[in-house]
């Protein structure tokens, strides 16, 4: 007899569904904020907040030092705002990032147009650029931060319809804008990227562009044209940048990176023959690329880089996809170091 009532029920509910796992009622919640705008706004009142300016996230120095993203409530921010003069309808622009474990939807909102200093005193934060934010944050906070960065940038960029230059409207949420005048709704958007770890079985290959910190090196990475598949773009991207040709590629993971406008990155592990390891590097991309030995990277995994004092080799923070590859590729030789 209860069973219908409360199926009636979920449909009005503003907080996840306790009928199935927390994962899916979690997952089967946020879904519901973004196509009711009712429901968002209610989530918005009991939700958490990340702060932007201009598109670097709010860090708080945690006791212990490290960095954390501060996380406000909505009356927080609404008094951060009443207190700089605002009248707090900006809150209308915040964009809705997920929910928590503990079934808190979470939000972000940019208040670029306020001054920064005066929101830090307010909030008790800095405001760091997340280029900088990401070799501070914690490798679990990493990914939320970069989401929230990813959508704002989107809708400051998608304002304008291309079709009819018309101004677009975005949903409660912020999952998606519409054009009225060209019935054309905008989602957001990510460029296909395909990063390889290319060995040569015993060394590892790895580059630098000119506009990376002084000792960084990463995997190689390309954009995918259109029509190509991944596995043809890192071909193409190995052979464009390095002069290689790869043999052999296995998949390894995903990842959403921010830059430089939202990236999907797909990792995968490449082999080139040993016997054609000879670079030919193309410096309108990179300005260096080199072969390590996995003593070398091992090495550079356990440098901890201090301010003005770069090690010789460093290597991308941990939670981009570039270090989980190198991470997988020295485990994979040890292993085969200690089988042989
Ligand atoms: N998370 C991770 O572990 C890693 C992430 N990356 C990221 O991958 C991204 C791509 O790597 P990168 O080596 O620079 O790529 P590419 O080697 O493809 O070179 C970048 C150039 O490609 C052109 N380009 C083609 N398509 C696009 C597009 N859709 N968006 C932007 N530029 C495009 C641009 O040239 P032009 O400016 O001349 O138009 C750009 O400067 C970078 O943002 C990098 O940060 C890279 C390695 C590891
Ligand atoms: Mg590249």
């Amino acid at each position: 007899m209860l069973r219908p009532l409360r199926l009636l029920l979920s449909g009005l509910q503003t907080q996840p569904s306790r009928c199935c796992s927390s994962f899916v009622s979690r997952m089967r919640y946020v879904n519901r904020l973004k196509e009711d705008d009712e429901a968002c706004t209610a989530a918005l009142k009991d939700g958490s907040i990340f702060l932007f300016h201009r598109l670097s996230p709010l860090l708080r120095c945690t006791d212990v030092g490290t960095f954390s993203p501060a996380t406000l409530t909505c009356s927080d921010v609404q008094s951060v705002l009443q207190r700089l003069g605002s009248d707090g309808s900006s809150l209308k622009e915040a964009v809705l990032i997920g929910c928590s474990e503990q079934n808190q939807a979470q939000f972000c909102l940019d208040v670029g147009e306020l001054d920064q200093a005066a929101v830090e005193e307010a909030s008790q934060g800095t405001f760091i650029d997340l280029r900088k934010a990401f070799f501070l944050l914690p490798a679990a906070e990493a990914p939320l931060v970069s989401k929230g960065q990813a959508l704002l940038r989107w809708h400051q960029s998608t304002r304008f319809c291309g079709a009819s230059g018309q101004p677009t409207q975005r949903n409660r949420a912020g999952s998606q804008r519409f054009c009225r005048s060209s019935s054309t709704v905008y989602y957001p958007k990510m460029s296909a990227v395909a990063v390889a770890l290319v060995s040569d079985g015993k060394r590892c290959l790895l580059g630098r562009q000119p506009s990376f910190p002084r000792g960084l090196y990463s995997a190689l990475a390309g954009f995918c044209d259109m029509g190509e598949t991944l596995e043809e773009a890192l071909c193409r991207e190995v052979a464009e940048e390095v002069g290689l040709e790869i043999q052999s590629i296995s998949y390894s993971s995903s990842q959403h990176w921010p830059f430089p406008h939202s990236s999907f990155m797909l990792g995968c592990h490449a082999l080139v023959s040993p016997a054609h390891t000879q670079l030919c590097v193309d410096c309108s991309e990179l300005e260096d690329a080199r072969w390590f030995t996995v003593d070398e990277i091992t090495r550079a995994l356990q440098v901890k880089p201090r301010r003005g004092d770069p090690p010789i080799l460093w290597l991308p923070p941990k939670h981009a996809l570039a270090n989980r590859l190198i991470r997988e590729w020295v485990e994979q030789q040890w292993q085969s170091k200690g089988g042989a």
